[in-house]
């Protein structure tokens, strides 16, 4: 597996660069590696007028100084501010600022007319508080500039760990990041802020990693690897799974549900259900089967079929004691699971009977899939970034947690996280959760471990959406999309 999709916070970036310098690396040179990569994207993507520099108190401020030095040198226009004190800047910075042989202004919301280009190196990976008084009404005066901004590493005012907007955040058309993205390019809203990412090397050996072990990513498919198509295999080598019906005016949601499982490539789908639900079910499905079960006994019954591998719980389940019961059987059985919308909520009141049940069989595949309000009405309010949220969900549940949205987070009970990014707007749309349930559904169908399923899942899920393109995607689509995407997968 390569190392390219690591993220880093930026309390693991100081690391890299410790490890950088303490292997022999001038701290200098990532400066200058670091400024020279902004001044050339600058020259590259605005080549006319004046550059308007604005350079903050810390290091991210001596990248500013940096690519002052390199577009003058390059023969641009360039005019520099400094919200700071000039006697207080240290170390590098302070190296680089006295390099700067051109005038250095005081950066002031009025100073700021005549630019082509901003550069904004105010505040990167030292933002340790809200942003508040000046600074603030510099990078509100900023936003309201008509005139492309490039940010130095992230938008200032944006955290890099949790892409939280600190008060008040540069918006950017075009964000220079160095070594590895952080999860604040990737998570809402900083990901919105950032603008393109563009990441340039500035010397750090990829080796530093080995000390650091991160354990984030960027969802990619280099991180996992879809089941194979075995020449000798059949239908129930592929995996049978179950998905439980909803109510008989509830049935569509588990259906696009085994749609999904189906169409990813799980051996046999069968919707399981009251006989009232089925005969619904029956006017709308082919391929997929209908048993009848009668409650929690029933359902534990039908999973002593050994072919049964994988059941899907929640979409349209109905909240209460029925759907908890069945939930706790499925629970008790060997089965890989994966726990969506009613089958999370109805465990509202009593969140760790749920847990425990997980973790009373720990080697078995268990994925939840809330979106927030479903993740508040299990875990409570959480502290944390996003990817701090679902991993500590993770851990207290037992279970890999996909904490849904435009900025879905996976997480398993070992710290293990992705971040996902290739979700368009168009799939928030009702179902779609469903569909989505079914695609990791399917892919445990087929033997893949729970994160990795879980990681695929929503990556495919989020390329069906990529696929569809335009507007007017209903859940519906989604399914029939599906093959397309595992065949450029497996290209
Ligand atoms: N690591 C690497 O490998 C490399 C890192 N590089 C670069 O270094 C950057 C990190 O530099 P950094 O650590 O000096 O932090 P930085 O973002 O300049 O800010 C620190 C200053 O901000 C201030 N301050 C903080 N919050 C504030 C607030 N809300 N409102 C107002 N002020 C606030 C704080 O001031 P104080 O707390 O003292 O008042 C402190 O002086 C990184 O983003 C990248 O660009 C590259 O050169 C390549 C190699
Ligand atoms: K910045």
């Amino acid at each position: 597996m390569t190392s390219e999709h690591v993220l880093l916070t930026p309390a693991e970036m100081g690391r890299a660069d410790a490890l950088a310098v303490a292997s022999g690396i001038q701290s200098f040179k990532l400066m200058e590696a670091a400024g020279n990569a902004v001044a050339e994207l600058v020259a590259e993507r605005y080549p006319d007028g004046q550059v308007l520099i604005l350079c903050g108190p810390g290091n991210n401020g001596g990248d500013g100084f940096v690519a002052a030095k390199k577009l003058k040198e390059l023969g641009r226009e360039v005019r520099v501010a400094l919200f700071g004190d000039r006697e207080r800047l240290a170390g590098d910075a302070a190296f680089f600022a006295d390099l700067w042989n051109g005038p250095i202004q005081a950066a002031r919301p009025d100073g700021l007319r005549g630019a082509k280009v901003l550069v904004d190196a105010l505040l990167g990976a030292g933002l340790d508080r809200e942003i508040e008084g000046g600074l603030a009404e510099l990078i509100e005066a900023v936003n309201g500039l008509r005139v492309p901004i490039v940010a130095v590493d992230v938008p200032s005012g944006i955290d890099g760990t949790s892409g939280q907007v600190r008060g008040v955040a540069i918006k950017a058309d075009v964000s220079v990041t160095f070594f590895r993205l952080k999860p604040g390019h990737l998570l809402l809203p900083g990901r919105q802020q950032c603008g393109e990412v563009v990441l340039a090397e500035i010397g750090i050996p990829d080796s530093v990693l080995g000390d650091i072990r991160p354990n984030l990513n960027r969802n990619n498919p280099d991180l996992w690897q879809l089941p194979r198509l075995e020449a000798d295999g059949h239908k129930f080598t592929r995996g049978h799974c179950v998905v439980m019906s909803g109510g008989p005016l509830q049935t569509g949601a588990s259906r696009m549900t085994a749609t999904a499982a189906l169409r990813t490539g799980a051996g046999l789908v069968t919707l399981a259900g009251a006989h009232s639900s089925l005969l619904i079910q029956a006017n709308h499905v082919t391929a997929i089967m209908l048993k009848p079960v009668d409650g929690a006994a029933s359902l534990q019954l039908l999973l002593h079929d050994q072919r049964i591998n994988t059941v899907v719980i929640g979409p349209a389940a109905g909240l209460g004691e029925a759907t908890k019961a069945n939930v706790l059987a499925v629970l008790a059985s060997q089965v890989a699971t994966v726990l969506d919308a009613d089958a999370l909520t109805s465990f509202k009141d009593s969140p760790e009977a749920l847990f425990s049940a997980i973790k009373a069989r720990p080697q078995r595949a268990v994925v939840m899939t809330p979106h927030e309000g479903e993740f508040e009405r299990l875990f409570g309010k959480v502290d944390g970034s996003k990817v701090d949220r679902a991993r500590s969900a993770a851990l207290r549940s037992g279970a890999i947690v996909v904490l849904k949205g435009s900025d879905t987070v996976v997480a398993a009970p070992d710290g293990h996280a992705v971040i996902n990014d290739n979700a368009p707007a168009i799939l928030g749309t009702a179902g779609s959760g469903d569909v989505l349930a079914g695609i990791i559904a399917g892919l445990l169908a087929q033997g893949m471990k729970g994160f990795d399923a879980a990681c695929a899942g929503v990556w495919i899920h989020g390329e069906t959406g990529n696929l569809w393109g335009g507007p007017g995607l209903i859940a519906e689509d989604l399914p029939g999309l599906i093959p397309d995407v595992l065949a450029e997968l497996t290209e």
